[in-house]
């Protein structure tokens, strides 16, 4: 067998310095990540920061305004290949008005090479979606679901989830995140889902992304990240004594108590330490891990910003 020749571009997205504005507004000002496929990302940030945006941008649905976008080595913008290979349905997607549930099942494996039937029809049935209600009169859960569906099904390389549990009842979430992993353990493939919440989806994501006025302020591997920090509450003085010379990442005061995120993993000294002056060590969640680190980095630009001018 011939070996087929060595790709000029590693498999996965390529974002270089990609900037948004929509008229005057800047959203996206240099937004520069590598994320490699077969891997599930969760993209992270603030209301408004432009996670939507970025995903669109990704998939070729909208231009950026500058920089490069690479998937796979291909630029999206205007490629038929890319648009196949690339699923982005959202809970408010339009659809033809006169559409039903089973007409949209019906028309969209056309556009999908990968699409899965048979995960459709379990998606369906799992989330009871109503097959022959017209699309604009699902509720918001429903038209959640469909959403779902339909970005399960495509089995798309590239598979975009932007906050996809909207209105979703807790018993419909939890179908989401058994049927995402399920897929993703079958037919692995790149996940990026965007979302606020972060614990509730912690054990899914391998890495995480988050923006901050418009870059990528940290982008981060889960376990490691899990690893790599821990909260520390306690008399001032002893968290002090405690943390050393390690770094603080964020420190809230109460009173005469600090509760310190600090940077690295809890020894075995700091336990008995702790227990001696009565601190309490506890492991920072996903999101109290992200959101330090987010703050944190955003300090450094402003601070290495004001140092330069
Ligand atoms: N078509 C558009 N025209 C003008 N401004 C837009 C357009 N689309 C998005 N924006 C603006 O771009 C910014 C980013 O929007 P986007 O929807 O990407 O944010 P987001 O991070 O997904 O927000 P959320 O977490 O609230 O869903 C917002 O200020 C929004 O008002």
């Amino acid at each position: 067998m011939t070996p087929s020749p060595p790709s000029a571009h590693p498999s996965g997205i390529s974002l270089n310095h990609v900037t948004k504005n929509f008229g005057r507004k800047q959203v996206l000002t240099d937004v520069t990540a590598e994320l490699p496929s077969g891997r599930i990302y969760g993209l992270l940030g603030s209301n408004g920061v432009g996670k939507t945006t970025l995903m669109s941008l990704i998939c070729g649905h909208q231009f950026r305004t500058g920089g490069r976008i690479l998937i796979d080595g291909i630029d999206p913008v205007e490629n038929p290949m890319v648009l196949q290979r690339t699923c982005f349905v959202h809970e408010d997607q339009l659809y033809n008005d006169s559409f039903s549930v089973r007409d949209i099942l019906a028309v969209i494996p056309a556009f999908y090479p990968t699409w899965s039937a048979e995960t459709a029809d379990r998606l369906v049935t799992r989330f009871r979606l109503p097959l022959d209600t017209k699309s604009k009169k699902l509720s918001r859960g429903q038209r959640s679901a469909l959403a779902i569906t339909l970005s399960l099904a495509s089995r798309a390389a590239y598979t975009f989830l932007d906050e996809p549990y909207l209105g979703l009842d807790a018993s419909s979430r939890s179908i989401l995140y058994d049927e995402l992993l399920a897929e993703y353990a079958a037919h692995p493939r790149t996940f990026i889902i965007s979302t606020h919440l972060i614990d509730e989806v912690a054990d899914l994501m391998e890495e995480v992304v988050v923006l901050e006025d418009g870059v990528v302020a940290v982008q981060t591997d889960v376990d490691e990240a899990r690893a790599a920090c821990f909260i520390v509450r306690g008399r001032e003085a002893e968290v002090r004594t405690l943390v050393g010379d390690r770094e603080i990442l964020t420190e809230r005061h109460l009173g005469t108590i600090l509760s310190a995120t600090v940077r690295g993993a809890v020894t075995p000294d700091d336990r008995t330490l702790a227990e001696r002056t009565h601190l309490t060590i506890e492991a920072a969640s996903l999101q109290e891990f992200v959101a330090a680190l987010g703050l944190h980095a955003l300090d450094e630009v402003a601070r290495k910003t004001e140092v330069a001018s």
